[in-house]
């Protein structure tokens, strides 16, 4: 039978500085992203009508056309002009609600295997311009790698990176939502001078700037890519999940190198010299019992891309 298997990865972001909200509510960002093994599986079948099924994680989500999967495919097929439906079968990895973007990563991969299916013969840099109407993060899961993100963080610059690195991800049962923590960030702030300013008033010393972590990631040295590791929404999270305190501590004292809280949160990545190294930092941060999943993943990886595809429009 005829579909598209396309293969989308989740984020952390090394770095994240944020600016006071402009008038459209979104808040200017500097942030560098980088694509882990984590990943969420889209498979496109011809249909008749626009629908989603979930499996994996996530199988509570809503399926009607608040999913971000079924918003992306609806959107594309306006801006074609298709009549065509499809038939999605998402496989989550990635947490819902995680500061991870697998929601991102489910729309990206359905704009690639829609055009695929659908032949509708608009380029990259549409498609690009559909995922930032989607969401600011939904250009950077097209892209994947490691980049900086500008903007609402949906203007995307791939960053060159050289090596490996071995994450060990701290996950929660219970999500944290994005607006909530942008909102946190403005109540707790006096945000009408922005991050930059604040750098000044401590010498600079605990904002990292976006072009120390590009040039770390050159490096390929897991230990001076630790010392570049920020995040501006860290706080804002933590005051509403204190609990992550905990993870950032048992991350220390398990040997990480560095820890982080990813985007929005709840995710905690811990950053570690190689892969036996991972895997004794994960097993320390199990038996700390402060996450309800830990996983060990590998970045960067590729963007959506095509994974298999049967049969041709
Ligand atoms: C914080 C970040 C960091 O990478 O990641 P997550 O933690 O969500 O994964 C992103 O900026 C999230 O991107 P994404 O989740 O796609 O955001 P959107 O759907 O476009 O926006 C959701 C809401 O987040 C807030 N928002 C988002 C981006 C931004 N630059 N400023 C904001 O204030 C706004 O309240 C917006 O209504
Ligand atoms: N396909 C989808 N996968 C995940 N979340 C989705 C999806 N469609 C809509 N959403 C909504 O988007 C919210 C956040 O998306 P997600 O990308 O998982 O997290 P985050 O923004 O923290 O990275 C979810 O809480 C959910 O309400």
């Amino acid at each position: 039978m005829r579909h598209v298997h396309v293969r989308a990865p989740g984020k952390i972001n090394l770095t994240l500085r944020a600016w006071p909200p402009t008038e459209d509510g979104y808040h200017p960002l500097e942030t560098v992203f980088q694509a882990v093994s984590l990943f969420e599986d889209v498979v496109a079948r011809p249909a008749d009508e626009v629908s989603v099924e979930i499996h994996g994680r996530g199988s509570d989500l809503p399926t009607d056309g608040s999913n971000l999967a079924v918003r992306a495919a609806e959107l594309l097929r306006e801006t074609a002009g298709s009549e065509s439906g499809v038939h999605l079968t998402i496989t989550k990895q990635v947490p819902v609600a995680g500061g991870m973007a697998g929601g991102s990563a489910d729309a990206a991969a359905t704009l690639i295997a829609c055009d695929q299916l659908w032949g509708t013969g608009l380029g990259r840099e549409e498609l690009a311009e559909l995922a930032a109407e989607l969401g600011a993060d939904v250009p950077f899961a097209l892209t994947g790698m490691s980049a900086m993100g500008t903007g609402r963080g949906d203007l995307i610059s791939p960053v060159m990176s050289r090596g490996q690195y071995h994450w060990v991800l701290a996950l929660q049962k219970e999500g944290l939502a994005t607006p909530d923590v942008f909102a946190e960030l403005d109540a707790r702030k006096d945000l009408t001078r922005s991050s930059s300013e604040n750098a000044e008033d401590d010498g600079g010393a605990t904002i990292k700037a976006g072009g120390e972590v590009v040039s770390a990631l050159l490096s390929a040295d897991p230990l001076i890519l630790a010392r570049t590791l920020h995040n501006d929404l860290e706080e804002a999270a933590l005051a509403l999940r204190p609990e992550l305190g905990d993870v950032l501590a048992a991350a220390e004292r398990a040997g990480a190198l560095a820890a982080v809280v990813s985007g929005s949160g709840p995710t905690v990545a811990a950053l570690a010299l190689d892969a036996p190294h991972a895997a004794s930092v994960a097993d320390v941060m199990r038996g700390a019992e402060v996450a309800s999943e830990v996983q060990v993943v590998t970045g960067p990886v590729a963007g959506a891309r095509v994974i298999e595809q049967v049969g041709r429009h």
